[in-house]
């Protein structure tokens, strides 16, 4: 039996929040209470309700994401052939447009740096909010509150300071890593970042083909903006890729996900466990109240609201990650280690390599720098590195700070926000700032005197300014629980 003909005039009839349909690319979904969980906000979605939100839905999300989330249950119909109120009319408003083009338009910068004139990171995200739409910029730069641990995970990459070698012969670095037996032209992944669009319309597609030109794989996230058959379709055949993965709460959809990845080969899934609710993101937060302000309408949904809410399953547990491991036969990471006691329970739970990640201070501020994490590591189960891979994210802006990583037990880093700003010139500015972070590693390893990265070791640096956070063992060293019961 075909799927139900539905005019746009029946969609038209249900446009209230809890009674909402959409048309996205000829289907007509039942949203209904679904903008209130909408991880981007209810104001990207609640304009749509009894419309076609197919061109706004198609610039941010994959064509298979609605049905992944929302579930085939949630499917009423197609639409017939003839027009429902579409949101081409209200895209001409540039307040809709995802474009950067758009931003460009609106800001008057079509002027830009050339490339070739930027010669740091950093300069990626002063070009950054200029070529983004407003909206974007608040959603990639905001953090989690106060943004302290966003802040220092930068921050403390630079308490720590080398202990130079000299006459050691330095004549040439070689800034090439082994992991499951590929060479890669540098320890630099992308961290893995949902809905690319957002900073590019070629999104994890120029991503995709910016890191396998360099040399290395990449992360693809489960909330990427183009299909993921369509992003490893672009990498060149049997390139490596690695897959981050956010737990459906509907497992049986998760398992559908796996098994996908899995038939493309994975080299690794990175299960992200930090994020198990929403955290109060207070830029993007005031962003959306002020457009509502400007737009008149009520603000009638409490700021708390959205924080309490999430598209990924808070009940997740080190059971699912064994069962995820046992499913898939694939090598597990947990993404979003904090503490030297998980990373040990991720060994104990037999995965294959941990994440350090606080995403980017986007999940609970003043969690720890990840370097410190690194270093609690080494200070409480050191052993563990020599058994698993390690990757860390958060605050990598300079080459110096992957040196310090590798010195300090990681394989490899992943650049998060840097790497999407980069990506705001599409493919050939992905690959600018990978072969700017990989040019500051090859001269840092020579001036701290190693030309191959197995070399490095954390007698080449000094952490005594970070070493007073790290406590030995799992409890506080001295402060102790109240037993008020017995007042
Ligand atoms: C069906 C399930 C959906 C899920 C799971 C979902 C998820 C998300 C997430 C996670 C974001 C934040 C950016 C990101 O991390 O990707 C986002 C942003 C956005 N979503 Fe959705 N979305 C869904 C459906 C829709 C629909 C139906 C529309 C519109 C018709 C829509 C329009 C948008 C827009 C415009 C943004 C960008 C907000 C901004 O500019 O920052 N989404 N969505
Ligand atoms: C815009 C944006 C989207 C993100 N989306 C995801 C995601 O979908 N999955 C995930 O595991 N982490 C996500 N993260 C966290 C990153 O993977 C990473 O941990 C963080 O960006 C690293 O910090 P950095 O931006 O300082 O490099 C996101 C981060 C940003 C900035």
């Amino acid at each position: 039996m075909g799927a139900r003909q539905i005019s746009a005039e029946e969609v038209g009839r249900h446009s209230t929040d809890n009674d909402a349909w959409i048309v996205l690319n000829g289907v007509v979904w039942d949203i209904s209470g679904f903008a209130a969980r909408h991880p981007g906000g209810r104001e990207a979605i609640e304009e749509f309700f009894g419309r076609d939100g197919s061109q706004i839905y198609n610039q941010i999300h994959s064509p298979q994401l609605a049905e992944k989330f929302l579930g085939p249950e949630k499917k009423v119909g197609v639409i017939e052939t003839t027009g429902v109120n579409s949101d081409s009319d209200s895209n001409k408003d540039p307040s809709t447009s995802t474009s950067v083009e758009a931003a460009e338009q609106e800001s008057g910068s079509h002027l830009r740096p050339a490339l070739d004139s930027i010669i740091s990171i950093y300069e990626f995200e002063q070009i950054a909010p200029k070529r983004l739409r407003p909206k974007s910029w608040a959603y990639i730069a905001g953090a989690t509150e106060d943004g302290l641990t966003n802040a220092a995970n930068a921050e403390w990459y630079r308490r720590i300071w080398f202990r130079p070698r000299v006459l050691t012969g330095v004549g040439k670095a070689n800034t090439t890593t082994t992991i499951y037996g590929r060479r890669w032209s540098s320890p630099i992944l992308n961290s893995p970042t949902s809905s690319a669009m957002l900073a590019h319309a070629d999104g994890e597609l120029a991503l995709a083909r910016a890191f396998s030109a360099c040399g290395n794989p990449i992360i693809i996230p489960t909330m990427s903006s183009y299909p993921l058959q369509d992003i490893v379709a672009a990498l060149p055949e049997g390139h490596p890729f690695f897959f981050q993965l956010y737990v459906h709460s509907d497992r049986a959809e998760m398992e559908k996900l796996l098994d996908e990845v899995c038939a493309l080969k994975p080299q690794a899934i990175l299960v992200t466990v930090d994020l198990p609710v929403m955290s109060k993101r207070e830029t993007y937060a005031k962003y959306e109240a002020q457009e509502r302000q400007s737009k008149k309408k009520l603000a009638n949904i409490p700021m708390s609201e959205k924080a309490t809410v999430s598209a990924v399953d808070p009940t997740l547990n080190w059971d699912d990650i064994k069962y995820i491991q046992k499913r898939t036969g694939v090598p597990v990471f947990v993404k979003g280690i904090q503490t030297a006691a998980d990373a040990r329970l991720a060994y104990e739970y037999g995965c294959a390599g941990i994440y350090i990640s606080n995403h980017g201070g986007r999940a609970l501020d003043t969690a720890p720098p990840s370097i410190l994490v690194l270093l609690d590591i080494q200070a409480n189960c050191p052993e563990i590195l020599d058994h698993m891979q390690v990757f860390i994210d958060g605050g990598i802006r300079r080459g110096s700070d992957i040196l310090k990583a590798i010195c300090l037990g990681a394989s490899a880093v992943c650049v998060g926000r840097p790497i999407l700003y980069s990506l705001t010139y599409g493919e050939a500015g992905v690959k600018h700032a990978i072969k700017i972070l990989e040019a500051e590693l090859d001269s840092a390893m020579q001036l701290v005197g190693i030309t191959s990265l197995d070399q490095a070791h954390p007698g080449l640096v000094t952490t005594s300014a970070l070493d007073r956070y790290i406590y030995h063992g799992q409890d506080h060293p001295w402060a102790r629980k109240p037993q008020r019961s017995k007042l």
